[in-house]
């Protein structure tokens, strides 16, 4: 299948804390450097900074921020909750119990949205891990099952990542849904463990699925043009793959 007129993504992670949140920013920045409008969405978040009674969605800021505050805070990110929880349990600590249907689908594009040259992109970030439950009857991964925008996965590169990202691919393409790219992470904590022995996670994943891994390059060590022509844009807007797993 392929699919040249990408709508969005939806950004999940093998585990909360991976760098979503950061990876999404610099692919947002690298859109709108290539002349794309980007609708940045993070529905739900948990773990706010309480200003005066104003829930404050660190997330959803800088998703806000990167694309440009085109649209308010409260478009970005209309749910918010203070406990750092899974979603449906930090909700329930303020008396809510969340629906999808009810609460999350609202939010985000019709199911198989079409776009026209000039919309903007829709990237959505999806709270916790890709299994992490986000309301009481659905997974992170319903952000994409309900959309059918493919997904951009996102895992740190350091020894232990393999069998929960092979996992997760699997957990994917279960329910069919496309990965248009998977990003290798290396935060600071795993490049503090690289050494002569470090695993090439590139290397095995690529073995798999040639065409849509890469690494992403850490801002710090490019120049601003090269930080704004990040090789993962081309991926994005390229055909989309369904082999979304590893076969034996
Ligand atoms: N490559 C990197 N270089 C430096 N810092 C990083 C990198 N990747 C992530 N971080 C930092 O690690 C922390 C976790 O990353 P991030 O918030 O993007 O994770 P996440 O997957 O979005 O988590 P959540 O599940 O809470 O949404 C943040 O402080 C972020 O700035
Ligand atoms: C508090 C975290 N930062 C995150 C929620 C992580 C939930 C993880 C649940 C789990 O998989 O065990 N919240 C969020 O991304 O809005
Ligand atoms: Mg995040």
């Amino acid at each position: 299948m392929a699919d040249t007129h990408a709508t969005g993504w939806v950004m999940l992670g093998t585990d909360t804390g991976v760098g979503k949140t950061f990876i999404g920013c610099q692919i947002i920045e690298a859109l709108r450097a290539a002349g794309h409008r980007v609708r940045a969405r993070k529905p739900i978040e948990t773990g706010c900074a309480n200003q005066e009674g104003t829930y404050i969605p660190a997330d959803a800021t800088a998703l806000w921020n990167a694309a440009g505050r085109s649209e308010s805070l409260e478009t970005v990110c209309p749910l918010r909750f203070l406990a750092p929880l899974a979603a449906p349990e930090a909700a329930r600590h303020e008396g809510r119990r969340l629906e999808f249907a009810h609460d999350i689908a609202p939010l985000l594009p019709a199911p198989n949205d079409t776009r026209q040259p000039n919309d903007a992109l829709w990237l959505i970030e999806s709270a916790g891990g890709l299994m992490s439950p986000l309301t009481e009857d659905a997974l992170g991964l319903a952000l994409a099952s309900h959309t059918r925008l493919p997904v951009i996965l996102v895992a740190p590169d350091r020894l232990g990542t393999l069998s929960g990202l092979f996992a997760s691919m699997e957990a994917l393409d279960r329910r069919g849904i496309p990965i248009a790219a998977v990003i290798l992470n290396r935060r600071p904590e795993d490049r503090s463990t690289q050494n002569d022995s470090s695993p090439d996670n590139l290397m095995h994943i690529r073995h798999w699925l040639p065409q849509i891994v890469t690494r992403m390059p850490h801002p710090a060590v490019l120049s601003h043009d090269q930080r704004f022509s990040t090789p993962v844009v081309p991926v994005l807007l390229g055909p989309v793959h369904t082999k979304s797993k590893p076969t034996t």
